[in-house]
């Protein structure tokens, strides 16, 4: 049965009822002049692959996760476990030219293809820290992002994405808070982009029977519209299809012995892909199950959207 989204923990960036001890850029920039940077006790960055900087959280219960500031995309999550959860494509690219295919990148402000390029640009740029916290050995961070010329030059509004990522003992879960800080209204859509590890023979996904679907195959150009009829999703081909009105919950069997509650508020719509041939090196290797806003937001200035995504192991 879906889980209500109201089982997610409160959509406030600021209030934790377990009083965290915070870390915030203020702290940082006092001790900028000696070189050092003050985080949370299991918040550290780290040189990571190609030199570019990422962010190691761990929890003291075990759990492990890794953030690149370049496009804030996390790479990795290890729940106790040990496994990584995640996927990273043996083709991507850690150099800053092009997204990191892998982990879970950030689809904004455009879903797939549009006037400007794929996905958009926020998985194209670097984000920077602002905050750090620790509750009870779980870390968290925060990343923020603003509009720049890059951006302007797609898409001509200003800006903020606040992007919080906070490690547990056995879940990793996200807040993503966009804020229009324009004098003028935008509109957005966007999307998670999440790699899981998987063996595809194996895998399935339970959760979007009744949805109704645009499906990308066989013609990207123009998906066909219809409704998920099937109580698990499998993968046997090429899968690249929207969920309109996706529930709060998802289950995904890995196929390799794990079972994932991918859980959300506010991220309305769902994306499945496997490319299968397209990608014959790694295929097998991974399932995207993304959390998305298909449906267009508008947000008039000072308005904010704010949605979240918990990944915990069932
Ligand atoms: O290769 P990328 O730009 O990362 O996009 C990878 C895929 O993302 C989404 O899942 C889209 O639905 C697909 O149509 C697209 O191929």
């Amino acid at each position: 049965m879906a889980a209500s989204c109201a089982t997610l923990p409160s959509p406030s960036f600021l209030s934790s009822s377990k009083s965290p001890r915070r870390f915030r850029r203020s702290g940082v920039v006092a001790m900028a002049s000696i070189g050092q940077k003050v985080y949370a006790p299991g918040v550290a960055v780290s040189e990571g692959n190609g030199g570019l900087q990422k962010i190691d959280l761990k929890s003291t219960h075990g759990s492990e996760a890794e953030i690149y500031l370049f496009g804030a995309c996390i790479t990795s999550l290890k729940l106790p476990n040990g496994k990584d959860l995640l996927f990273v494509r043996p083709d991507a690219v850690f150099n800053g030219t092009k997204p990191i295919s892998g982990g879970i990148p950030h689809c904004f402000p455009q879903f797939g293809p549009g006037p400007m390029q794929q996905h958009g640009f926020a998985r194209n740029m670097n984000w920077s820290i602002t905050d750090s916290e620790v509750t009870e050995g779980n870390p968290a961070v925060t990343l923020e992002l603003k509009d720049d010329s890059y951006s302007r030059s797609m898409w001509d509004y200003s800006f903020q994405a606040l992007y919080k990522v906070a490690l547990h003992s056995t879940s990793l879960s996200t807040t993503l808070k966009i804020t229009n800080t324009d004098n003028k209204p935008f509109s957005f859509n966007s999307a998670l982009h999440t790699y899981f590890s998987a063996s595809i023979n194996g895998v399935s996904v339970k959760g979007l029977k009744g949805c109704k679907t645009l499906n990308k195959d066989p013609d990207p150009q123009n998906p066909l519209e219809g409704k998920e009829e099937r109580e698990e999703v499998t993968f046997p081909g090429f899968v690249d299809c929207i969920y309109l009105g996706a529930p709060c919950e998802l289950t995904l069997d890995n196929g390799l012995g794990d079972k994932i509650i991918i859980s959300n508020s506010n991220w309305s719509d769902a994306v499945l892909w496997n490319p299968h041939l397209q990608m014959e090196a790694c295929y097998k290797d991974f399932v995207c199950v993304e959390n998305a806003k298909i449906d267009t937001v508008l947000l008039e200035p000072k308005q904010s959207w704010l949605a979240e995504q918990k990944i915990e192991l069932a």
